[in-house]
């Protein structure tokens, strides 16, 4: 069965309207979404605290309409709410409505009201969000002291980047609507939002249509791992080539180790000296160590992928490389090494299947990154023609065409040295088994993300090959991680 990526996508806010307004187009009244909207924050709040002095903070738009109605709901629950309204909603919008139908006490919107509360919710702005958001809203967020349970998302934040516009205060829960916003996953939104709780309003999954090119968080149902067939033998499991450098030759063993263990046929070290040969061989014994030439290993067909990159130096002689293995007709990880020696000139790794820069070496590659990862990761794929996996505690991964993924299943111990240098391997791997480029990168991602949370804190680029098997497994049984409230 093909995996089902529409429970993954991930709207922006813009494209969160259309879907509305799709939905509402097709006959369901705006005014039930916001009712159920309210009353899945109304749920939220029961959940996760007790009955307590909660003030409600409304906006003039929808947001403060869901707001509205979680207060009348607590309120019919024997909670004691307050509103505190910004200003009035526009006459005759599904907000008015919901207004008109508040029958308890208003607070004033003010810094002191808000820091008497023992429960906030956010209701101020959600998608709507036009401007920084600053002065009296600023101010009286910022008083808060008690925990904050935010609609849709933290007045302030910017759901299509995860940025802050002017202020946005941390909440202890988030609840949003239909899908999560590039912003719940990409930092810092993701850890302003706090917990992140995703409510079904009852808009049908046919209103994602409206709203392609789309993105994904990254999760087994947004791809499926290569099941080899009862006559696999090792090549046709895939052949990866990784190329050593003099210096660093841990690197390219644990790329190695990767590739291995996302089950690449078999895995070549090419060593450029005897020296650097014996110190490989060294290691782990499954791996096929030689010097000779690359030219030489280019004639062999099977060898279909090649990692170029980690351990690699960053010199002209390294891009060299890249465009006789290009010229072969193979497929390349580029990395560490490689994309260090293309520095200002990103179209000399076109060809590449798929780049994994950090944060620095892509800066380096494409210039800066600015507040918008998800479109500077886009741009960088369309530029190169390659899928780009911009490493980092919220990795994104985007394809030439558009596409896009943003993996949030990672620990934050995976940052440490040589981790990428797995990853590298096992998006070899996962090439060479004959997975596309943009399949392999999000796989790979989320992959090495559960094997560093196999291992724990303490973990080691060592770690993480040895815990690739367990990962797998997850892979294969994983479900779809959402659940609706
Ligand atoms: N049918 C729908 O569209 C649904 C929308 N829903 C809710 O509606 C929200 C989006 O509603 P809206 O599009 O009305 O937008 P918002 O409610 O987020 O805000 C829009 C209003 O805030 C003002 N505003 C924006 N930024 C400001 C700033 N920094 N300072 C001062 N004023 C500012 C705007 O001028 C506008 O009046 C979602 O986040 C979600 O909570 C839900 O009710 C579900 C259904
Ligand atoms: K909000």
């Amino acid at each position: 069965m093909e995996p089902d990526p529409g429970p993954l996508a991930l709207l922006t806010p813009e494209e969160m309207g259309r879907a509305d307004a799709a939905a509402i187009a097709s006959g369901i009244p705006g005014e039930r979404l916001m009712e159920a909207a309210g009353r899945a924050v109304a749920r939220a709040a029961q959940r996760r605290f007790r009955p307590c002095r909660t003030l409600v903070l409304a906006g003039p738009g929808n947001n403060g309409g869901d707001g509205y109605v979680a207060a009348r709901l607590l309120e019919q629950a024997g909670w004691p709410v307050a509103v505190a309204a910004l200003a009035p909603p526009r006459p005759g919008s599904d907000a008015a409505l919901a207004a008109a139908r508040w029958r308890g006490p208003f607070a004033p919107f003010a810094p002191a009201a808000a820091a008497r509360a023992d429960l906030v919710i956010d209701a101020v702005f959600g998608a709507g969000l036009a401007r920084p958001v600053e002065g009296l809203v600023a101010e009286s967020l910022a008083a808060i002291t008690a925990p904050i349970l935010a609609v849709d998302v933290p007045s302030g934040l910017d759901g299509a980047t995860g940025q802050v516009r002017g202020f946005a205060p941390r909440a202890a829960l988030t609840v949003t609507f239909f899908r999560l916003k590039p912003g719940h996953l990409l930092l810092p939104g993701r850890e302003l939002c706090g917990k992140t709780v995703l409510a079904d309003i009852g808009l049908p999954a046919s209103v994602l249509e409206t709203v392609l090119p789309p993105c994904w968080e990254n999760a087994p149902g947004l791809w499926r791992l290569p099941v080899p067939g009862l006559a696999a033998h090792k090549y046709s499991r895939g052949h990866v080539t990784i190329a050593a450098g003099a210096g660093m030759t841990g690197a390219a063993r644990l790329a190695a180790a990767g590739a291995r263990r996302a089950g690449a046929g078999l895995v070549t070290l090419v060593a450029p000296d005897r020296v650097a040969g014996d110190v490989l061989r060294a290691g782990d014994p499954g791996v096929i160590v030689t010097e000779a030439p690359a030219a030489t290993l280019l004639g062999d067909p099977r060898r279909h992928v090649w990692v170029l990159g980690p351990g690699l130096p960053a010199e002209p002689a390294s891009l060299a490389l890249l465009d006789s293995v290009l010229a072969a007709g193979r497929q390349v990880v580029a990395d560490a090494g490689l994309l260090a020696a293309a520095a200002g000139t990103p179209q000399r790794l076109r060809g590449a299947a798929v780049l994994t820069p950090h944060a620095g070496e892509f800066a380096r590659l494409f210039g800066p990154i600015g507040e918008d990862r998800l479109s500077a990761a886009r741009r960088a794929a369309a530029l190169t023609g390659a899928v780009i996996l911009l490493k980092g505690p919220d990795t994104v991964i985007a394809a030439p065409d558009g596409r896009a993924a943003i993996n949030r299943h990672a620990p934050p111990f995976l940052a440490t040295a040589g981790s990428g240098d797995v990853l590298a391997g096992v998006i070899a791997a996962l090439l060479g088994s004959g997975v596309s480029p943009f399949d392999a990168a999000a796989a790979g991602a989320w992959l090495h993300g559960e094997a560093a949370f196999r291992c724990g804190p303490g973990l080691v680029a060592e770690d993480l090959a040895p815990a690739l098997p367990a990962a797998l497994a997850m892979a294969s049984q994983a479900g779809r991680p959402r659940v609706a409230i």
